[in-house]
């Protein structure tokens, strides 16, 4: 099992993630965790924030001589943006007399909820840990199991397919060109003639104080069979996956394979017929996304992801002030238009740490090179099946 502690507030000195579980002489590049943090902060429709910060990892435990050491590893993200909070984020000094604070919950932001919950007479105090600059924890974390599944020849990727109400309509079909034109896009898209249309309907919201939000796919390539059990509710694939995605700020819906298309379908138009080619079994489709009855079926993962629209409008909707119980707008807060590339990096780091848990539970293992001989000996088993 494989597990992590994060913590940090989006205009505090910094955040941090502490990862437990990973096995000893996992060789890590910190260029390739910086490099997810990166991509995390791209995309169309992003806010000011992105443009002050500059996300790296400082790592400060775990790792000696570029290697894991089997014990718990500590990464920190500095936020650039502190050092124009420092007053009002204090840790420990008095309350400045003129900070203004906010009373005026966004719909669709943990404001509400949070301040009622956790008794803030300031919602800053909820939008601080609520806000999806944590994310970038979770992506550091799923970087480094990128890292795990690369020693295994498993690949996890990401891209838009709906933003709005416009759909991506070609894909290449190669996944490395999906991948390429992916990453080269603004939105994220693969298919050139949506992503300009998806540019189009960010840039429309914009103009009306508006936001968007849309549809992401991630695809894992090379999982082997056998990842995941039927055998108890907690430890099926599907519903990890789904929760574990369902845990990033702003997504709203998970499928798998067909996912809700399979409920308007016939049976015999849903499931993949199983067939052998002398050497190993194959499947002409691929409806269930890789995944039957919790389990990896040696086909793609194929996971759909569907993130709400940002909850903060500079049009505002109507709310209430809590001091005063009074009808007023909403409180605008520095914000994006459209996260929905960034969601899809997140989504993808999300998935490669789901899957990295999966991997060891299945070949146990120490050390990376207990789990190789782990994972050839399953493979050649398996194979004779
Ligand atoms: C990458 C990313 C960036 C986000 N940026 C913003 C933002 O700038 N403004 C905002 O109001 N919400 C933003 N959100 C969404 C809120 O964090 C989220 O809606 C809020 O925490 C409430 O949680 P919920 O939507 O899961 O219910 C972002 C989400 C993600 C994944
Ligand atoms: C900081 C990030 O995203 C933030 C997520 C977010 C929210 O409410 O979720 C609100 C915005 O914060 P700020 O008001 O500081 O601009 C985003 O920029 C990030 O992704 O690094």
């Amino acid at each position: 099992m494989i597990r992590y502690l994060s913590a940090g507030e989006s205009h505090g000195p910094g955040l941090t993630v502490v990862i437990d579980g990973f096995p000893s002489n996992l060789p890590v590049s910190k260029e390739a965790i910086d490099e997810q943090l990166r991509r995390r902060q791209q995309g169309y429709g992003r806010g000011f924030r992105q443009k002050i910060e500059t996300d790296t990892v400082e790592v400060t435990s775990g790792i000696r001589f570029g290697k894991t050491l089997g014990t718990p590893i500590t990464m920190n993200v500095a936020n650039r943006d502190f050092k124009n909070w420092t007053e009002r984020m204090s840790v420990f000094d008095e309350k400045p007399a003129d900070l203004k604070e906010i009373y005026r919950p966004r719909p669709g932001h943990a404001d509400l909820a949070g301040a009622i919950k956790y008794d803030h007479e300031d919602i800053r105090n909820v939008l601080e840990r609520a806000s999806a600059r944590n994310t970038a924890t979770v992506v550091a974390a799923g970087a480094l199991a990128k890292q795990l599944l690369a020693q295994f020849d498993i690949q996890v990727t990401a891209h838009v397919v709906e933003l709005c109400d416009i759909k991506a309509e070609t894909m290449p079909e190669q996944l490395s060109d999906l991948i390429a034109a992916a990453d080269a896009s603004e939105v994220r898209c693969a298919d050139s003639e949506a992503s300009v249309k998806m540019i189009a309907k960010i840039d429309e919201a914009k103009a009306n104080g508006d936001t968007v939000g849309g549809v992401f796919e991630v695809i894992v390539r090379g999982c082997p069979i056998g990842l995941g059990s039927y055998a108890m509710p907690d430890r099926k694939l599907d519903g990890r996956l789904a929760g574990a995605l369902m845990s990033i700020q702003a997504i709203k819906g998970v499928e798998i394979g067909l996912g809700f298309e399979a409920a308007r379908r016939f049976g015999s138009n849903v499931h993949d017929a199983i067939a052998h080619d002398g050497s190993r079994y194959l499947r002409p489709t691929n409806g269930a996304g890789g995944l039957e009855g919790g389990v990896t079926n040696g086909q793609d993962v194929v996971v759909r992801v569907a993130m709400k629209p940002i909850s903060t409008l500079y049009k505002p909707l109507p709310s209430v002030n809590m001091q005063t119980k009074e009808t007023e707008l909403a409180a605008i807060e520095r914000s994006d238009y459209c996260a929905l590339p960034a969601a899809s990096v997140v989504g993808e780091n999300v998935v490669a740490w789901v899957i990295a848990d999966a991997l060891i539970e299945k070949l146990g293992g120490d050390s990376l090179e207990q789990m190789r001989d782990n994972y050839e000996q399953y493979t050649t088993r398996i194979s004779r099946r």
